[in-house]
């Protein structure tokens, strides 16, 4: 991985993840390429991480591996500007949501091989979820070069691409839903007299706890959710009162709104 000249276009909050990823890593910054659309956003790139700023097309020209990672609504145009250069042996990587490969393989030269990657924000700690899919042209190879790109930034896992937009609601929104549930339990504790800072002490490490029980106690939810729930108990009374306000429905609907905005933006985007 770390002779191949990566180009990140589009450096906002995901692209800078990739960037910095890599970099950790052990990557060259001499071998990393990023671009941006404000000057001063590619001046702080530039001062933070020592890579070269330039703009798409000459990023495309010097890169092998190409990743895209401007908001699906810019994606058209900018594949429009990079097209000419996308050259025989490129590798592009989306990081976009709901696009499809054949997005990107319709806008591309025929035969550019394309690879679809969902990632989510805890890259930020080395903890992302990145799920890939190869796209037509892509070989075993490309998806094993796509990997080693996002694997420091976390774990990885290959999905068929019809699964993309699911595991886009699922993982890819995913840390917002657990955000939202943290700031919501915190004005709870605020609301039965505990000091604001204080509820937020107790809840993150109660989140940070049960994600690592979660991960790595080798059980099932249903099974840690029993342990903690004593019969008569105040746990049972809380899960009543959540059940009884449609928790479990709530995600259902509100995963299914997602995946159906993921599938409206490809729509929106052509
Ligand atoms: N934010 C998230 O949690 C996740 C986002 N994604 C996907 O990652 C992509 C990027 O999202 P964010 O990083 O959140 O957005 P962002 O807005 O922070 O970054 C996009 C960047 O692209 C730049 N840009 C736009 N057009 C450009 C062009 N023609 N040339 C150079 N730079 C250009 C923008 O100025 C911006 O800095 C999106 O496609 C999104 O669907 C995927 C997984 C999670
Ligand atoms: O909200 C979005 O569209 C992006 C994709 C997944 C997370 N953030």
């Amino acid at each position: 991985m770390s002779q191949h000249t990566v180009a990140v276009l589009g450096a906002g909050k995901m692209g800078e993840l990739v960037l910095s990823g890599l970099l950790r890593s052990g990557h060259p910054a001499g071998h990393l390429l990023v671009t941006a659309r404000r000057a001063a956003r590619a001046a702080e790139l530039a001062e933070r991480y020592g890579v070269t700023v330039t703009g798409n097309a000459e990023a495309v020209t010097r890169a092998d591996i190409v990743a895209v990672g401007v908001k699906p609504q810019d994606c058209a145009a900018l594949l429009d500007e990079i097209a000419p250069g996308v050259t025989a042996g490129k590798l592009v990587v989306s990081l976009c949501a709901g696009l499809p490969t054949s997005f990107f393989a319709a806008r591309l030269p025929e035969g550019t091989p394309v690879v679809r990657v969902m990632t989510n924000t805890p890259a930020m700690v080395g903890e992302a979820m990145s799920a890939i899919s190869p796209g037509p042209h892509a070989t075993d190879e490309h998806v094993a070069l796509a990997e080693s790109m996002f694997r420091p930034l976390g774990s990885t896992v290959r999905v068929p691409e019809y699964q993309q937009d699911a595991v886009t609601a699922l993982s890819g929104s995913g840390p917002a839903y657990f955000y939202l549930m943290v700031e919501a339990m915190i004005e709870a504790g605020v609301l039965l007299g505990l000091p604001r800072r204080t509820a937020q002490e107790l809840i993150v490490q109660t989140a940070v706890g049960s994600a690592a029980m979660l991960r790595d106690s080798g059980e099932h939810p249903v099974q840690l959710r029993e342990a903690v729930t004593s019969p008569a108990g105040t746990t049972a009374a809380a899960l009543r009162e959540m059940e009884n306000h449609g928790v479990r429905a709530a995600l259902a609907s509100a995963l299914e709104a997602a995946r159906d905005r993921a599938r409206e933006i490809a729509a929106q985007a052509k």
